[in-house]
């Protein structure tokens, strides 16, 4: 079915025929070579500030290429780091691979791919809302985080336990229960790589700045199975959702700074 746009045609390698700055010079997303970032000083001396509540999260939708947790923001802001204004966020989703795959995250390290990646969007609110933020430049900061396989997460489940009410491509359920995405943060968010980039999904607009946790988030390997067992629709009709991931682009002429020495 054309509406996949990981399974329609040639997938990812294809957008760029619909989306021209699929070969753009701030794509995302991109290997991070370690032996290549820089630590930038400023970044410490100006800390990340991520600030959540208990009562930010509203619902969740099946969006036909992931889950996503909707949320009005309140409460719930970005500064510092490498941002120059406050960004508020918007939602959270995640990108994963196949049965017994080591592949699944968008992002690697020194060319090693996690299992999952989880996003936390947010926007900039220089901009009148999200849609007004999501095209331009600085619109956008997405926190990203990796999952690996380890000890349960008890939190995470708590929002896998709503997947089997959005099965279908546009399904959405509220969320009746007080649902704090600073659990899905690791245990130390100090340390992050940061670079400006894209979306990763079309319209693959160059408005993001990229924030990576260089320290996983620990689910159990049964939670990265949950994540397949999402359905979205593919050529060959419904099917379980998974390689819902875009590869690493080529870096091009950027640097990729580091929080940490
Ligand atoms: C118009 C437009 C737009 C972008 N929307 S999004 O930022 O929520 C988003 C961001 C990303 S990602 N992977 O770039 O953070 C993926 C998917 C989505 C989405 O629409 O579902
Ligand atoms: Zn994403």
């Amino acid at each position: 079915k054309r509406g996949n746009i990981y399974l329609s045609g040639a997938g990812p390698s294809a957008w760029h025929e619909e989306y021209p700055v699929a070969k753009g010079k701030r794509q995302s997303p991109v290997d991070i070579n370690t032996n290549k970032t820089k630590f930038d000083p400023k970044l410490a001396a100006d800390p990340l500030t991520i600030r959540f509540s208990d009562s930010c999260c509203q619902s969740i939708v099946n969006t036909g290429i992931s889950f996503q947790v909707t949320s009005n923001g309140a409460g719930c802001e970005l500064s510092g780091g490498p941002l120059d204004s406050t960004y508020q966020f918007a939602q959270f989703h995640a990108h994963w691979g196949a049965y017994l795959k080591t592949t699944g995250s968008e992002h690697t390290v020194d060319g090693v791919s996690y299992p999952a990646e989880l996003h936390l969007v947010h926007w900039n609110t220089k901009y009148d809302d999200f849609k007004d933020a999501v095209d331009k430049p600085d619109g956008l900061a997405v926190i990203a985080v990796f999952f690996k396989r380890g000890k349960e997460h008890p939190g995470f489940g708590k929002i896998q336990d709503l997947f089997s009410k959005i099965p279908a491509k546009g399904a959405k359920v509220n969320i009746d229960f007080e649902f704090n995405p600073g659990l899905l943060m690791p245990p130390d968010s100090e340390n992050y790589w940061t670079y400006l980039g894209s979306l990763t999904t079309p319209p693959l607009y160059e408005s993001v700045t990229w924030i990576v946790m260089k320290e996983p988030l620990e689910v159990s390997v049964e939670q990265i199975a949950i994540l397949r067992t999402l359905l979205w629709e593919t050529p060959n009709g419904v099917s379980q959702m998974y390689n819902n991931f875009r590869p690493p682009v080529p870096l091009r002429d950027r640097v990729i700074r580091a929080s940490f020495g």
